[in-house]
């Protein structure tokens, strides 16, 4: 590699040195950050006490990360650096205490995608069966926080877990996007010319829709509880020499040992999944941050006019509003209202007030910094 009036070659093995060099620097000083995280969690207990410390901080990793994506320079794009601080911080708050984190399991899911994509790697992997598992194991506190899908965006609302909150005390702390990327996988014995089952998560299965009539029109197609047991079941049934397909994730490919027939086969191409992270915890404000109300209107007339009206007047942004039966009057509903702000950002409290006097109950379910990855 020479460039012009440059009359010293670069060579291979003087770049290599160059980058030995680099990485003990950076070694060292991504020692010395830990050795910083670690006084943090020497503090937080003086001060806090053992009881009630709280080691992990959304609101200050996720201002970390914007500040990494925004002083970045390149070559390195800012996702790809700030993935490399949230496994940075990872590690670090690993070594402060490491937090077991429970998710819609089995291992594989596009959940636990999402738990290693906020959480980074170091943490204790907790699958439950049940997005309700998830709910009890972080309200008994097995669990440090949780994971759960609370929409997709071919499919919709995830009824599951915005029903579990009705009557939860926990507090969403944080959201995460994932794209989902779906395949049709066999076991490697199995011929997918005979395949006459297909299973996957009703979700998963909705998700590929039109791509199933259209290829698969005769196969049955069979809803089993999480796509990643879906292919659990086609490895098995491959064992048997059963002809069974499953529609899944690259993780639960890899995890069963299945061969893709078929990849990408999801109907719409930007397919994403919001999870939502729970805890005990509520979140201070990041800067950048969203807030989650469950609202029961009264049975009257402009009832959920007068509740969207308070947003208008205020200046609120609302990103998403959901009906779901209220479960205890019949042709009753409660509404799932999303909206940028924090419930302790002047405006947000004022319409938060508003609705307390206009809606016969109003439950903040979290206010939580916006996904930076
Ligand atoms: C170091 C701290 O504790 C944890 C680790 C962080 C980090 O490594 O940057 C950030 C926030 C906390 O989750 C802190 O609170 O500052």
């Amino acid at each position: 590699m020479t460039t012009k009036n440059d009359t010293t070659t670069i060579t291979l093995p003087m770049l290599r040195d160059r980058i030995d060099a680099i990485d003990a620097q950076i070694q060292d000083l991504i020692n010395e950050r830990a050795a910083c995280a670690q006084k943090v969690a020497e503090v937080k207990l003086t001060e806090q006490g053992d009881q009630n410390v709280v080691f992990y901080r959304p609101e200050r990793e996720a201002q970390v990360l914007r500040r990494v994506m925004e002083r970045n320079k390149g070559p390195l794009g800012n996702e790809e650096m700030a993935k490399i601080f949230r496994q940075v911080m990872s590690s670090c708050l690993a070594l402060e205490r490491p937090m077991r984190i429970a998710f819609l399991g089995p291992e594989g899911t596009f959940t636990q995608q999402a738990a290693l994509k906020h959480f980074g790697q170091s943490i204790i992997s907790a699958p439950m069966a049940a997005i309700d598992e998830v709910f009890r194991e972080v309200e008994s506190g097995a669990a440090n926080y949780g994971v759960v899908p609370v929409e997709n965006s071919t499919e919709g609302v995830v009824n599951h877990t915005l029903d579990s909150f009705r009557n939860s005390r926990l507090k969403i702390c944080g959201e995460v996007e994932v794209r989902i990327h779906h395949n049709l996988l066999v076991a490697p014995n199995i011929n997918p010319d005979d395949v006459t089952h297909i299973y996957s998560h009703q979700q998963s299965l909705a998700q590929c829709r039109a791509w199933l009539d259209r290829y698969w029109p005769h196969a049955e197609r069979v809803a089993v509880s999480s796509n990643a047991e879906g292919a659990r079941l086609a490895a098995e049934a491959g064992k048997n020499g059963k002809a069974v397909a499953a529609i899944a994730g690259d993780i639960a490919s890899q995890l069963y040992d299945l061969v893709v027939v078929s990849a990408n086969i999801e109907d719409h191409p930007d397919n994403t999944t919001r999870f939502l992270i729970i805890g005990n915890e509520k979140v201070p404000q990041s800067g950048k941050d969203k807030t989650s109300l469950l609202v029961s209107a009264k049975n009257e007339p402009g009832a959920l006019y007068r509740l969207l009206e308070s947003f208008e007047r205020h200046g609120v942004d609302m990103t998403r509003l959901e009906t779901r039966p209220s479960l205890i009057s019949k042709w009753g509903y409660v509404f799932y209202i999303d909206f940028w702000g924090h419930c302790e950002d002047e405006a947000c409290h004022a319409v938060i007030d508003e609705l307390r006097e206009r809606a016969s109950e109003v439950k903040v379910l979290g206010s939580y910094p916006v996904a930076v990855l």
